[in-house]
């Protein structure tokens, strides 16, 4: 596996592959790799000629310092897993690298970032839609691959692709979880192992509670019951949404018979996690 942290040798191999009528398929991530990061490059394997990953814990994305401080980096390990699925070339840049000169940059998703992560992380959606856009121009990818635990991230990424006519097919990846429930995550490397098992309870909670609105229950009726019953467990909610899948925009039920979302951002042992269920 090829491994570049220059800009110019990245865009070099683009043009080598691009020269040869090669198909790039594109994972890109901020490392501290896991199994549901493998389900993308597995994907990303069986789909296109030449696999590339990037690794690069993008600042412009955090909205709180500590969180950036404490972002899982296992460099190494995620070496050893890129090899073993057969991953062509790694991007791992530093940030001067990647961000030589201060950008004013501004994106605007307007109702797809008003909600959720867009309001409780400030800025963090502009950061993702610059770094993404920053990869895609030097990547090419014919495909490229995000994961369904990021929803709201994925329907951003999908609308970039639109308003900025970048030539690549999104494809969107189910969340891998534990065998507890617990989603897959980076940030889960911060649990203690008692933490792993109280934040299994917020994925169990978000199937009850599937099933209560799949059998004609209001949200709004479940939701203050849902969020005692986390905050008992030491579960602290930032927000709990049922949303419609595509336009992130708040449903009441299921009635409409549209694809729906129940979104979670919870906080356990100060990690910050999400998850979310569609269904
Ligand atoms: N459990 C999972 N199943 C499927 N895809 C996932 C999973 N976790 C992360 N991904 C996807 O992997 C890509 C890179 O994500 P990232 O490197 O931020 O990892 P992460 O586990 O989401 O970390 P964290 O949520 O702690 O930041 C994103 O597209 C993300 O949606
Ligand atoms: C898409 C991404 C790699 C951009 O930094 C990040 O937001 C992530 O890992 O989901
Ligand atoms: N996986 C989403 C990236 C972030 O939390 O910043």
């Amino acid at each position: 596996m090829k491994v570049f942290s220059k800009i110019s040798e990245l865009q070099h191999y683009v043009l080598e592959q691009k020269f040869l009528r090669k198909s790039i398929g594109f994972v890109p991530t901020m490392g501290a790799l896991h199994s549901g990061h493998s389900e993308l490059l597995k994907r990303a394997r069986e789909q296109s000629d030449v696999v590339v990953c990037s690794i690069f814990v993008n600042p412009a994305q955090f909205n709180n310092q500590e969180d950036l401080t404490n972002y899982p980096r296992t460099a190494e390990r995620d070496i050893e897993l890129l090899k073993s699925v057969g991953c062509d070339a790694l991007f791992m840049p530093h940030a001067d690298e990647v961000y030589r000169e201060s950008t004013l940059l501004k994106f605007n998703f307007g109702e797809l970032e008003s909600v959720m992560e867009g309001v409780h992380r400030p800025g963090h959606f502009n950061g993702v839609a610059l770094i993404v856009s920053k990869l895609f121009h030097l990547v090419n990818p014919d495909f490229a691959y995000f994961g369904q635990k990021d929803l709201q991230q994925l329907t951003i990424i999908k609308q970039l692709v639109k308003d900025l006519s970048f030539p690549v097919q999104i494809v969107s990846v189910p969340t891998v979880r534990e065998e507890s429930g617990l989603a897959k995550s980076s940030r889960n490397e911060r649990l203690s192992e008692d933490g792993k098992n109280v934040a299994a309870q917020i994925n169990k909670r978000l199937k009850e509670l599937e099933n209560q609105i799949l059998e004609g229950s209001d949200f709004d009726e479940c939701r203050p019951e849902s969020i005692d019953f986390l905050n008992g467990k030491g579960i602290e909610v930032e927000y709990l949404e049922l949303v419609d899948s595509e336009t992130m925009k708040a449903v009441p039920n299921k009635l409409n018979g549209k694809s729906v979302a129940l979104c979670i951002a919870a906080i356990v042992e100060g990690v910050r996690l999400i998850d979310n269920r569609i269904f």
